[in-house]
């Protein structure tokens, strides 16, 4: 049988071990932090549901080339991660959420450009807690290799049933930019603008989405997804999502969580990204600003209602023409 090593023992990579555990599959998760919870199997990252005994915990990588590696780590640390680890699995799996602020680099790319091995993303709308339970869930695995249906059949479990795509571009970038729109909703909300403000961010946040992500190359049904609508729905209506509750704080409800937010890196390096590639993203725009404090709450709001009145999809997937 594959092996499956989950590199990250954080809330999702310890998630996805315990997941596939559960499952019958042979699981080592890999973390800097596992010495703390090698006895008690209690992951603070993770609370409520212990890490089984079955599941090998260490802090070295040690991966061959018969093992699947599952990427758990933050967005902005996995370049880095890579570089410091070289491993050579059979397939390296990204399932980090985000764009690298260094090199607006999406995972997969960066995994291309680091490892001699087929590369994916696993993503779409799940909460660590929500796969550690076992309760239903439905993701996207995407790759352009052709082990699209080994990892679909390695990585799904009785309640965790993966869609497999073609569209690694279209699924990565869904995650990552459905964070930005989280914060977005969560300022809105946090700042008592109503769930029908809330409702068209999510809208008119999916249009950028779409754009931005054609422009990059992606296909646009992969938005309409499980990767792009359906991790939109999930993270812009809980307070389970950090990137929402982040949200939540900057437009003055709540403090700000202490965990992974990927939003704010992503928001400003797509801001980058698309200034470069002359997409309009006026909500990214206004996430950004506030993340880095160049911008009001006040200021934002009404920089997005001040902008001259247009068709809902004028030239919604040509942002040639979108100006
Ligand atoms: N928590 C969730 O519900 C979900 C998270 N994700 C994605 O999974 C990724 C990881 O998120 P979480 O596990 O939630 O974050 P987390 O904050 O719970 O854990 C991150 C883990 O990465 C480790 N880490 C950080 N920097 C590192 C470095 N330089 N080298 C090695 N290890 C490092 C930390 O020690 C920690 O164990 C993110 O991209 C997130 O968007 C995706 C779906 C759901
Ligand atoms: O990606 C997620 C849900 O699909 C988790 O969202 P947060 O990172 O905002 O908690």
């Amino acid at each position: 049988m594959t092996k499956i090593t989950v590199a990250g023992a954080g809330a999702f990579g310890s998630a996805l071990a315990v997941a596939l555990d559960m499952a019958g599959r042979e699981v080592t998760l890999v973390g800097r932090n596992v010495d703390a919870f090698q006895t008690s199997r209690d992951n603070p990252r993770l609370k409520g549901v212990p890490i089984p005994e079955s599941i090998t915990l260490t802090t070295v990588l040690n991966v061959t080339q018969d093992d699947l590696l599952l990427l758990a780590v933050p967005m902005q640390a996995l370049s880095g991660y890579l570089e410091d680890t070289k491993p050579k699995p059979k397939a390296a799996i990204a399932c980090s959420k985000g764009v690298d602020l260094a090199t607006g680099r999406g995972p997969t790319a960066i995994i291309d450009d680091l490892l001699d091995a087929p590369s994916a993303i696993l993503t779409g709308p799940s909460f660590a807690a929500d796969i550690a339970r076992g309760l239903p869930t439905a993701l996207v695995i995407a790759t352009n290799s052709d082990m699209g249906e080994e990892l679909q059949e390695a990585l799904s479990t009785d309640t965790l049933r993966l869609y497999l795509s073609h569209d690694p571009i279209g699924a990565e970038l869904g995650g990552a930019l459905k964070n930005v729109i989280a914060i977005a909703c969560g300022i809105c909300i946090g700042a008592g603008l109503g769930e029908s403000a809330r409702a068209a961010l999510m809208t008119r946040g999916m249009a950028e989405m779409l754009r931005m992500a054609v422009a990059m190359g992606a296909k646009p049904e992969t938005l309409a997804g499980l990767a792009g609508f359906g991790d939109l729905a999930l993270t812009c209506t809980s307070e389970q999502s950090r990137n929402f509750t982040f949200g939540l704080s900057l437009g003055g409800k709540g403090p700000a969580p202490s965990a992974t937010t990927e939003g704010r890196h992503t928001a400003r390096a797509i801001v980058k990204l698309a200034g470069a590639k002359g997409v309009d993203m006026p909500i990214a725009n206004m996430v950004a600003g506030m993340v880095e404090e160049k911008l009001t709450l006040e200021q934002a709001v009404s920089m997005l209602l001040s902008r001259p009145l247009t068709k809902e999809w004028p030239y919604a997937y040509r942002p040639d023409l979108h100006r």
